[in-house]
């Protein structure tokens, strides 16, 4: 069964990682209340990228957390993930889907109403929209598009949203006012002294926004 919940996203990035790694990052994440791992390295080769999604395929199993891996279809396929992200550039989402079968998670990037509009709910599962705001984890990003270009997007996406860029613990209650489904981060997780407490803060922020 593809079940997902978008509500704490985990993007995971090895540079920003370096200090404890991406495994053990993701590990402390989801003790903390992350509820989805993104494995995304962009330098990596598909080789490096089955051998890093493996450690973490074992480091989340009995989890409940699933994993999914950005950009590359075969590594996702060899490692077993969950999931697949594309973006835009990427292979086009038809062809992922083709390529993965209905049963892994598809997730895809969305910058404008425009392609959320014409998001095939039979191919995506989710969407990613961003920026929300600049970031530098992801210099190549997209024009910004803050909470109120968020919530136009979010509002004609046939599929749950999660938002991405530039994204902190405090903005878990305007993201879901948007109408997303959660809040996807690197660097709010990824390289802070404590992984496990980061999460935990967006989780609380998240929760607290629900009630
Ligand atoms: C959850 C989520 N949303 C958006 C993205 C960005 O994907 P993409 O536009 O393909 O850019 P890269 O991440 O591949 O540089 C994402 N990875 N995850
Ligand atoms: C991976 C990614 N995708 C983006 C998009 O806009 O599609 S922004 C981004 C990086 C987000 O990093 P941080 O949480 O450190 O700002
Ligand atoms: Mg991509």
């Amino acid at each position: 069964m593809k079940t997902f919940d978008l509500s704490v996203y985990l993007v995971l990035d090895p540079d920003l990682c370096r200090a404890i790694g991406m495994v053990e990052t993701a590990r402390l994440a989801v003790a903390g209340g992350a509820t989805i791992v993104q494995l995304r390295d962009k330098q990596a080769d598909t080789a490096a990228m089955i051998e890093t999604g493996r450690a973490l395929k074992a480091a989340l199993a009995g989890t409940g957390v699933p994993l999914i891996v950005n950009d590359d279809v075969e590594a996702a396929i060899a490692i077993g993930a969950e999931g697949i992200h594309v973006g835009q550039s990427d292979m086009a989402a038809a062809t992922a889907r083709e390529r993965v079968g209905r049963g892994m998670i598809l997730g895809l990037s969305v910058e404008t109403e425009e392609l959320a509009r014409r998001v095939d709910p039979s191919i995506a599962d989710y969407v990613g929209i961003g920026p929300v705001f600049a970031t530098a984890t992801k210099p190549d990003h997209e024009q910004p598009v803050g909470f109120e270009g968020l919530a136009r997007i979010v509002a004609v996406a046939p599929v749950p949203a999660v938002a991405i860029g530039g994204l902190k613990a405090e903005h878990a209650g305007p993201v879901l006012a948007a109408g997303a489904r959660g809040i996807a981060v690197v660097s709010a997780i990824c390289g802070q002294p404590d992984p496990e407490a980061a999460a935990r803060r967006i989780a609380d922020e998240i929760e607290k926004a629900r009630a």
